[in-house]
């Protein structure tokens, strides 16, 4: 699938990870002076065109000495020669993935876009994802149809996972003579962006595939923030408020948030970090455990008797080892594009504190719990992702009007550019935990750093896979379990001890 990158030296040095363009299968392609050099809009100022010699660099952080070398993207925007008439454009829309805010802006000004600065007129979307394109009829669009859709939250085009099938699709791009295809979706969605326009290439097709990257996640690599992103973490803060006003209000309550983040935890951090109110955060990247020294319980221990409160705000892939650990093994479980389904880490987390407390006090925990997940991604973008779509939307279709194709676009250091999908998807985006944003995120929130028990981690990860065998085999009725090779004998009526421990004022 993944095709090789182009590279190329420039004379000071810079190394370009160049898009493919149209011209290498196709030479000979007519070119046609850009509609916008006489747009008054965009005539009057002469650097508004890009060059073709335009680029960004990835690193803007330099040693002096080295300063022009590094990876280097194509700078997006506006060309003097374009390789489409614009009467003659076919273009299509399709949204694929999870929903994330600003989508229908995307879409909006993709046809906005397209219809006034290019004069295209015959612009199609695909409903439901990538198996719309060959299991449903296409939607007309134009800019009377999209005029509000930026104001409503979800996708106009509706979305989908699963059903992706090159071949299939492909046909049907041939079929219905689309030669410029826009793509907005996330890490599956683009490595399925590439495998079309791959599939284009082999066919020799005169195709430009655009991929707009959307996830609310922010786990696509090389580009700054992915749009929407902001507008999650702004509405994420209403959780956080909501579970800090009733963590405060009660003696030691506890507001546990959860938050999206399958892999990375940025949702988490941000919304952290611009809270404020929170004492805990847990993200993918950062195992964790519960009992013994420096672990969870000891601080919220620690935290309700220094506070009488605590707020803690939990990414849904946090923990997953650990509660498959505690929980026994569980079937590994996919959604139709192949991502594993999480286990609810939010409940988990909630059901343990609520059964430790009450054993430590033998009274109920004043825990709240909100779970967020769709109220911070199903609805519209705000007014900085708003503008952020817009430029999304505009450099990917000055790109396919250019001729460059299999890009994803999106800012590199505050620049817009083209860079190849096969490099935006070779890896996925990780919150960094020795970066400095989460050494703030730790002197906010002065919460344990779980990764310096890494020891401590192990030891409890032996011990709960002892705990679950033994219970297993109570529960089947056998008087041993084999727990690390030895034949152990087990008591029914053995309990954990009690731990009675003072918090707060009571
Ligand atoms: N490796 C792949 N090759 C081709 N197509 C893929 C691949 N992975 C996923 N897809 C397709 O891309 C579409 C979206 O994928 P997925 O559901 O994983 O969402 P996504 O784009 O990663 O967005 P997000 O995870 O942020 O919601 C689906 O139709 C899926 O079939
Ligand atoms: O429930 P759905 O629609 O599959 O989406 C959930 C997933 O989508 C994501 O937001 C990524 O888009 C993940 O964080 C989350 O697990
Ligand atoms: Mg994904």
């Amino acid at each position: 699938m993944a095709s090789a990158m182009k590279v190329s030296v420039g004379n000071g040095g810079a190394v370009l990870e160049d898009v493919p363009h149209l011209t290498k299968w196709l030479p000979g392609l007519p070119t046609y002076e850009n509609p916008l050099k006489h747009n008054p809009a965009y005539s009057a100022v002469r650097q508004y065109f890009v060059e073709d010699t335009d680029v960004v660099a990835r690193d803007v952080v330099v040693n002096v000495n080295t300063t022009g070398e590094g990876i280097h993207f194509r700078r997006a925007g506006l060309r003097d020669k374009i390789y489409f008439k614009s009467e003659d454009v076919r273009a299509c829309i399709v949204t694929c993935g999870g929903l994330c805010p600003g989508i229908n802006t995307v879409i909006r000004e993709i046809v906005c876009g397209l219809w006034t600065q290019y004069g295209v007129r015959d612009i199609s979307g695909i409903e439901g994802g990538y198996r719309g394109f060959y299991s449903r009829n296409t939607i007309s669009l134009n800019p009377k149809v999209v005029s509000d859709i930026h104001k409503r939250g979800g996708t106009y085009l509706k979305s989908s996972r699963g059903g992706h099938d090159t071949h299939k699709i492909v046909d049907s791009i041939q079929d219905r003579g689309f030669d410029q295809v826009y793509i907005i979706g996330g890490d599956g969605t683009q490595k399925g962006a590439n495998a079309i326009h791959e599939e284009c290439k082999r066919r020799g097709l005169k195709v430009a595939v655009a991929g707009i990257p959307k996830t609310i996640d922010n786990d696509l690599d090389v580009i700054d923030k992915s749009f929407g992103f902001d507008t999650a973490v702004e509405e994420a803060q209403r959780a956080i408020n909501a579970a800090h006003v009733e963590a405060e209000s009660i003696h030691n309550g506890i507001g546990v948030v959860k938050l999206m983040g399958r892999y990375s935890g940025y949702i988490a951090m941000h919304a952290t970090l611009a809270s404020r109110d929170v004492d805990l955060c847990l993200i993918p990247e950062v195992p964790f455990y519960l009992h013994g020294p420096g672990g969870l319980i000891e601080f919220v221990h620690h935290r309700l008797r220094e506070n009488g409160h605590m707020v803690i705000v939990v990414a849904e892939g946090a923990g997953q080892e650990l509660m498959a650990e505690t929980m026994g093994s569980l079937d590994k479980m996919n959604d139709a594009s192949g991502n594993k389904l999480l286990l609810d880490v939010g409940l988990w987390l909630c059901n343990h504190l609520k059964e430790h407390f009450l054993k430590a006090f033998r009274e109920p925990l004043n825990l709240k719990y909100i779970d967020p997940t769709y109220m911070i991604r199903a609805i519209p973008s705000n007014a900085s992702d708003n503008v952020y779509c817009t430029l999304l939307a505009h450099s990917a279709i000055h790109g396919a009007m250019a001729g460059y194709c299999g890009f994803t676009v999106g800012p590199v250091n505050v620049r817009h550019c083209y860079i190849p999908i096969a490099r935006v998807v070779a890896t996925s985006r990780r919150v960094n935990v020795a970066d400095r944003m989460w050494a703030r995120l730790m002197s906010s929130t002065n919460q344990p750093n779980f990764a310096q028990y890494s020891h401590a981690i192990q030891q409890s990860r032996k011990q709960n896979a002892t705990k679950r065998r033994e219970e297993e085999a109570l529960s089947n009725g056998s008087s041993t379990a084999n727990v690390n090779g030895d034949d152990v004998k087990l008591d029914s009526t053995q309990k954990e001890p009690i731990e009675m421990i003072e918090i707060g004022n009571k």
